[in-house]
């Protein structure tokens, strides 16, 4: 496993180790030992899957209690993920980074708590899996607008993405209402 720090140093890149032979493949996605030796040391208490068709947009969301952090990766499929750090304090608050995640290059990445989190559907649909380290509260999950123009996100677009109601009325980030 080659866990690599991206132009955020809290945002990781993980790219497991695939064992392939004439049945298929065999990867480990997470071993408490292991992870935690690499810096991604915490209690995971809920795993999501969600499944998406080309060109959605979903994001960008963050909690303002219970912030999450993310282990992520695509299980079908392809798209560009984002991680924007809106750490108050963080040198790099109001930066971005991105990476294409997909089935084939089985990479991962890791988006602690304290960031916004959104991802784009490049391929025709795709399946996204990712463990958090606290649990979902709704009352407390806000959105930020992906197209936020102090963003600037350099989302791989082909057309308008299809975003959900909820987050066409995402705030910007400089009027978000942040946590700390
Ligand atoms: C996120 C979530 C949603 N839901 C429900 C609420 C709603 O009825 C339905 C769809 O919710 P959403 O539209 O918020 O789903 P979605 O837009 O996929 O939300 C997710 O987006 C990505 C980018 C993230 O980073 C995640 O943390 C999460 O916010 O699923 C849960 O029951 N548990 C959960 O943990």
């Amino acid at each position: 496993m080659q866990i690599t720090p991206t132009e955020i140093p809290d945002v990781l890149r993980i790219d497991p180790d695939v064992f392939g032979d004439e049945r298929g493949f065999f990867m480990e996605t997470w071993q408490r030992q292991k992870f935690a030796e690499a810096g991604i040391d915490y209690d995971f208490v809920q795993d999501n899957h969600s499944r998406s068709v080309q060109g959605t947009l979903r994001g960008l969301h963050y909690q303002i209690r219970q912030p999450q952090g993310k282990l992520v990766r695509v299980t079908v499929g392809e798209v560009f993920d984002v991680a924007v750090d809106i750490r108050k304090s963080s040198p790099t608050f109001g930066q971005w980074v991105g990476d294409h995640l997909s089935a084939e290059n089985k990479r991962m990445l890791w988006v602690p708590p304290g960031f916004a989190h959104g991802f784009y559907v490049t391929s025709g649909v795709a399946e996204f899996q990712y463990k958090c380290t606290d649990y979902y509260a709704p009352e407390h999950e806000r959105s930020i607008r992906w197209d936020d123009p102090t963003l600037s996100i350099e989302w791989p677009l082909e057309g308008d993405p299809l975003v959900s109601g909820k987050d066409q009325e995402a705030s910007i980030l400089e009027k978000a209402e942040l946590f700390g």
